[in-house]
């Protein structure tokens, strides 16, 4: 037997978004761009709930939290780390994506990780609605892929 999520039964499904400020001109387009997948596959908005943090490092701590409250069928995690001029570009990418799969582990609750890690602010921002898509709606797919498939069958 097969299972995989579904895109037709999003009804009732609850999200939520943690979504990181920091290259907020980078993170606002993939939010966007996820807010309006989850309603092209018809997810009312009262079932979104976006929360802000200040940068990806904190989005791992939040996500688990939430994931522990039950309330949600799947959590989007959005963030932008850029290279740049930064040095703790390892760091801050590293230390996110492990901290995402832990809070999906943890809390039992799909966490999906959309966050860029790019070398300048160009490619993220190719990658956030420009030329090569954008992250934040191919996030969101899984996130109902995910979410639907638990929901039904586990
Ligand atoms: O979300 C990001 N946070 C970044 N740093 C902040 C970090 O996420 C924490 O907010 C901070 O370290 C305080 O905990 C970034 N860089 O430093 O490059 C980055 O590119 N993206």
């Amino acid at each position: 037997r097969h299972f995989r999520g579904s895109f037709s039964k999003c009804q009732g499904l609850r999200f939520a978004v943690v979504v990181a400020q920091f290259n907020e001109v980078v993170t606002k387009l993939l939010l966007e761009g996820a807010v309006e997948t989850f309603k092209r596959y018809s997810v009312r908005e009262e079932d979104i709930e976006v929360w802000w943090v200040p940068g990806c490092f904190e989005i791992p701590v939040l996500a688990q939290k939430l994931g522990k409250t039950g309330k949600y069928d799947a959590i989007l995690c959005i963030g932008a780390v850029i290279r740049g001029d930064t040095t703790h570009y390892d760091a801050v990418a590293n230390s996110a994506a492990s901290g995402v799969l832990s809070a999906g582990l943890n809390s039992g609750v799909p966490c999906i990780f959309g966050v860029l890690t790019c070398d300048s602010m160009d490619q993220a921002l190719n990658r956030a609605g420009g030329k090569v898509g954008n992250k934040g709606s191919e996030a969101a797919v899984t996130a109902i892929e995910m979410a639907t498939m638990c929901r039904e069958h586990i």
